[in-house]
Formats: C-alpha cells, structure tokens, sequence
C-alpha cells in the first residue's frame, strides 16, 4: 500500500477496510539511521467480525504476504565450497514441467505428488511426521534427472542444496552444513553410489563381488576410491542426518539423490520413509519424443513421426540425445530435415547394436566353449592319475 492509501478487501464474505498513514516521531536518534518515521496500518471491520478478523484474516494476510516475498525474490543455488559452508550463485534454470520430456502420466503423478507436499502442513503436524519428502531419481545418462530437479524447484519457488558429498570431511562437517540450510529448499545428492563408501550391512556381502568388479575394471574402480577417500562420510551419517537431525530442524524442504545404478545402492538408504517417491527415469519412448518434437521443432505430428516411433521401440537412445539430434544446426535445416537426421541417428544406433549384441553372443561362445575344453582337459588328467 502506498502512504495515505485506502484498500477495500474482502474474505469470507466480510468487508474489511485498511488504510495507511505516517506519523514522524519529534525525538530522532542521533546514532542511527532512522528518519523517524513511522509507518501503521488501520484494519476497520463490522465489530460482529471482531474475532475471526483477528484469529483467521490477519495469520492469512501474514501468509499470503510471505508467499508472495517468495514469488517476487530470486532463488539461489548453493553450493558446498569449503568445508562447512555454502555459496551461492543466483538460480536461473530453464527447465519447467513443461519443457520436461516424460510420459504424461508419470509427470502428472510427480506433479500431484508436489502440490500434495506444499499443501500439507498440517497433516505433516498432525501425524507428527516433519514436513520433508524424499525423492529418488534413477535412470542412465541423460534422461533428465537434473532437469526435473530444476522443474521442482522452479515450480515450487524453492532454493537448490547441491551437496557435493566427496568435499565433506566427515559426519560433523556434514551436519553443520545441514544445519546451514533453510526451509523451502531442495538439498540434492546427485550420484549418490559415486559420493559414499555403503558401508551398510550389505558391504560385507556383496565384497566378494567388488573384488571381481575391481578386477574387471580396474582404473574405474581406482577413480572412484580416490574421490570418496578423501570424506569420512558414511552412510550411518548420511541415515542419521535424514531420520535425525533432518527432522528436527527447518521444515518445507525435499531431499533429492540421484543415480545412474540403482542396483549399487543400500536399501537401507532408499527405503520409503527415507525415499519416498521412486521416480525412474528411462531412454526415450515415443510420448518423451512428442514432447522434445513440440518444444524443439513446434511439431505436434508429422508423417515421420510413426517410424520414429518404432525406431525407438528398437533402440536405446537418451533424451538428451534425441534433443541433441532434433536440434536445427543451421539456418538452412527445417522440422523435416531434423526429423530426417534423427531418423539416420536412430538406424546407425540400431545397427551398432545388432553388432554389439552380435560380438557379446559370439565372446560367450567362445568362452563357454574354452570353459568345456577345460573341464573335458581336467577331467582327462584326473583319469590319467
Ligand atoms: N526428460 C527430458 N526432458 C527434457 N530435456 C531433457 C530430458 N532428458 C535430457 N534432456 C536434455 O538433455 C540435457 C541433459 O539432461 P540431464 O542433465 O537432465 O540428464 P541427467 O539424467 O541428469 O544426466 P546425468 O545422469 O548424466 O547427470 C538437458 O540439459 C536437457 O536439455
């Protein structure tokens, strides 16, 4: 409201009446900035509204207030620079539900999903759960993890938490940089099996197997050491923080991890309750097309779209990489020649994989063969003997 002015609202059916005024105190401060002025607002309404003015319009003043400081300010993405703080930069995606290629009814699900979240409050009160959700995204390079990240926090005004594990020395830095983050925020944990040692129940049993898989790929494996070596983070803290200390402080925040290998992580970590919301993320399927056909190309149909669509039916291409290829890469390509060019990347990527499918039946082969001549040898010397 501007100085002097009078505003007429109305809720529940009630007239209230505000106006503003300024009054400038005599006594000014020589030690502060203050001008002395004063800025109050008078609220009138019909006496017989006294009560629900007082305890219901003005918390839903204060809200909407609040909500709409949140609409009008720019969001931040932080980061984890040093040790036990954050930076931040200003937060500028353009990825929107809109723009987000999936099946419509899993991002509708996603969708109602959210909204639920923001508009609970007092379920989460009554239930006496804090008001957090988890969300875990899976799926191969490229399917828009990080995308939908953006969309959520676009859609729901909220800060970005991007929490590189591997910097975090320890269980205590991790806690005071989770202390350090404020409601109405998404904390993200992107490729959560390369940012922490599982030493869960789970690590003992399956040691046996990384000790072939170190064998198998061993510059992989040594890579991966060498980043989580340097953190003292384990997955006790990392619990600890989502059951514990996660619940007691702040509220109105989601917790997003991410993954390209499901199967890698503890079940421990992604139980409901601590992920509630599994969300995979796959290679391109002809609904995904429509919506990157739309967005990049303004197509909503066009005669290639049918053996494009079988083609994905055949082949395992990333959305990332059907956008890459819809993309016009000069003034001259048109929405058919795009379609054309993807229609040749999508033939090339089948053939590369009857080959690849090809060579792998053909090295099983051999190897199933060379394991027979093995048995067939051992068992000719224990005859000898
Ligand atoms: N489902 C999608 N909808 C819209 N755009 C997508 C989608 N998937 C990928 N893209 C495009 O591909 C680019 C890379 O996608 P993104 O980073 O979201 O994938 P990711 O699954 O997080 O990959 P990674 O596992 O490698 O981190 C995005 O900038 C976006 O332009």
């Amino acid at each position: 409201m501007d100085d002097y002015e009078e505003v007429t609202d109305e809720f529940q059916g009630m007239k209230i009446w505000w106006s503003s005024s300024i009054t400038i105190s005599q006594q000014r401060s020589h030690y502060s900035n203050d001008d002395g002025e004063k800025r109050s607002y008078k609220l009138t309404c019909h006496r017989k509204h006294k009560e629900i003015i007082t305890k219901v319009y003005l918390h839903h003043v204060l809200d909407e207030g609040k909500a709409i400081v949140m609409k009008s300010r720019q969001r931040k993405l932080y980061t984890n620079g040093n040790m036990t703080s954050w930076n931040h930069i200003i937060f500028e995606h353009p990825s929107t539900f809109d723009t987000l290629a999936m099946h419509p009814e899993k991002k509708k699900d996603i969708l109602n999903d959210l909204m639920t979240f923001i508009k609970s409050k007092d379920y989460y009160k009554k239930v006496g759960k804090s008001w957090k959700r988890g969300y875990l995204l899976y799926g191969p390079p490229g399917t828009g993890k990080s995308s939908m990240i953006a969309a959520m926090a676009n859609l729901l005004d909220y800060d970005i938490y991007d929490l590189e594990l591997t910097s975090v020395s320890n269980n205590t830095d991790l806690k005071k940089l989770l202390i350090g983050t404020t409601s109405k925020s998404i904390i993200v944990i992107e490729d959560i099996d390369c940012s922490l040692d599982l030493t869960g129940p789970r690590k003992k049993k399956e040691k046996k197997d990384k000790e072939k898989e170190k064998e198998k790929n061993p510059d992989q494996k040594k890579e991966k050491d060498k980043k989580i070596k340097g953190s003292e983070v384990t997955l006790s803290g990392l619990l600890n923080f989502i059951d514990g200390l996660w619940s007691a402080c702040g509220s109105e925040r989601l917790i997003v991890f991410t993954t390209n290998h499901l199967e890698k992580l503890d079940p421990a970590l992604i139980r409901r309750g601590r992920m509630d919301k599994h969300i995979e993320l796959s290679y391109c399927c002809f609904e995904t097309f429509k919506v990157l056909a739309k967005n990049y190309l303004d197509l909503e149909s066009h005669d290639l779209f049918s053996p494009i669509s079988r083609l994905l039916e055949e082949t395992n291409m990333s959305p990332a990489d059907v956008a890459e290829n819809l993309m016009p890469k000069s003034s001259q390509e048109n929405a058919e020649s795009c379609l054309n060019h993807l229609i040749k990347v999508l033939n090339k990527s089948k053939e590369e994989a009857r080959l690849k499918a090809m060579e792998d039946s053909r090295v099983k082969a051999s190897q199933s063969e060379s394991s027979i001549v093995e048995s067939s040898d051992e068992e000719s010397s224990d005859g000898e003997g």
